[in-house]
């Protein structure tokens, strides 16, 4: 039953009771931790499995190990939906597996934020472009690219570089890219994004949209990025004609949470893109046809 939880084990029981009576449940089965209350008894069962010689569900302990099949846990479950693939019918009959899938649709029908947090010149553009390039020739989602300078002229325009802007920056961007998901299209942002409070905000901005969250970390050391110096700035901050240059006299919070992590100094362009489409495939959020050269 997808009831939101509260946090608290013994309301949400409380509250489990009181909507299952008032469909009409007389007896519930729990674990022997969870409480009754709200009206209907409460039976604690004995782990049952499923008997493959003649379909029926009993204590594990009455079948012999060779036709027992273990109830999947909840994570298995979860695992299933997210990838798509059917519930065994042993397991679930198909008209709870419809529902559950309409309740939980699998990765790919789902929205999904990719958010590349590294130094300037790292390469986090040049990735997301290539990523997004990609995935338009397929056509199964819509495609966002909140690219850096676009943002910071058309949605965060009059923002600096102050740890307060650059929060007030990144949160607008994951609030833009959660909203984008919510509608199940793919966001591809590249801010640094130097501060993991921030990422972490963006991360269950996303979440709480009902989409996924992807953490790319383009890792690139700082010397190969100040090598590439595309804009001037890193030689600018090392003269010391500006400051707060992130890497040079500003932090950078190396994420510990990256669910990928692509250090360009190491790679080819295609070889990063399709790292990340990869992993894409991989997880779950984008159909696997799309091959990698
Ligand atoms: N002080 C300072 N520190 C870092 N970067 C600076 C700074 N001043 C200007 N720039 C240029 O602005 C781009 C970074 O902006 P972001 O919006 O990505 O930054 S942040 O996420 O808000 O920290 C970044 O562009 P990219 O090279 O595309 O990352 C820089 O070129
Ligand atoms: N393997 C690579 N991956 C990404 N960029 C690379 C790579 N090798 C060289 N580059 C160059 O590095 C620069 C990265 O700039 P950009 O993508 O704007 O970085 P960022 O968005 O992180 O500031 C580009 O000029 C790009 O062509």
């Amino acid at each position: 039953m997808p009831l939101a939880r509260r946090g608290d084990e013994i309301r949400d029981a409380l509250l489990r009771a009181r909507v299952a009576a008032a469909y009409g449940v007389t007896h519930l089965l729990s674990t022997g931790d969870m409480l009754s209350g709200g009206g209907p008894r409460v039976l604690v069962p004995r782990e049952l499995a499923y008997d493959n010689r003649d379909g029926q569900w009993r204590w594990r302990d009455d079948i012999p190990p060779r036709n027992r099949r273990l109830a999947l846990r909840p994570d298995e479950i979860e695992d299933l939906l997210d990838r798509g693939f059917p519930l065994p019918e042993w397991h679930t009959p198909p008209a709870v597996a419809k529902e559950l899938s309409r309740a939980r649709p699998p990765r790919r029908h789902r929205g999904v934020v990719v958010l590349f947090t590294g130094l300037s010149g790292s390469g986090k553009s040049t990735v997301a472009r290539g990523v997004a390039d990609a995935l338009r020739e397929s056509g199964d989602r819509t495609i966002t690219l909140l690219d850096g300078d676009v943002v910071r002229r058309e949605l965060t325009k009059g923002l600096g570089f102050s740890k307060e802007d650059r929060d007030i920056n990144v949160r607008r961007i994951g609030w833009v890219a959660a909203e984008v998901a919510r509608h199940r299209g793919m966001a591809l942002c590249c801010p640094i994004a130097p501060y993991a409070k921030a990422r972490a905000t963006a991360r269950a901005m996303a979440l709480e949209a009902g989409a996924g969250f992807i953490l790319v970390y383009v890792s690139t050391p700082l010397e190969v990025c100040e090598q590439r110096d595309r804009k001037g700035l890193y030689a600018k901050a090392r003269a010391g004609q500006i400051t707060g240059m992130t890497g040079i006299d500003d932090p950078y919070e190396v994420p510990t949470d990256a669910d990928l992590v692509l250090d360009t100094s190491e790679m080819s362009i295609e070889e990063a893109v399709q790292g990340v489409l990869q992993h894409l495939m991989e997880t779950g959020w984008v159909e696997p046809r799309l091959q990698p050269a």
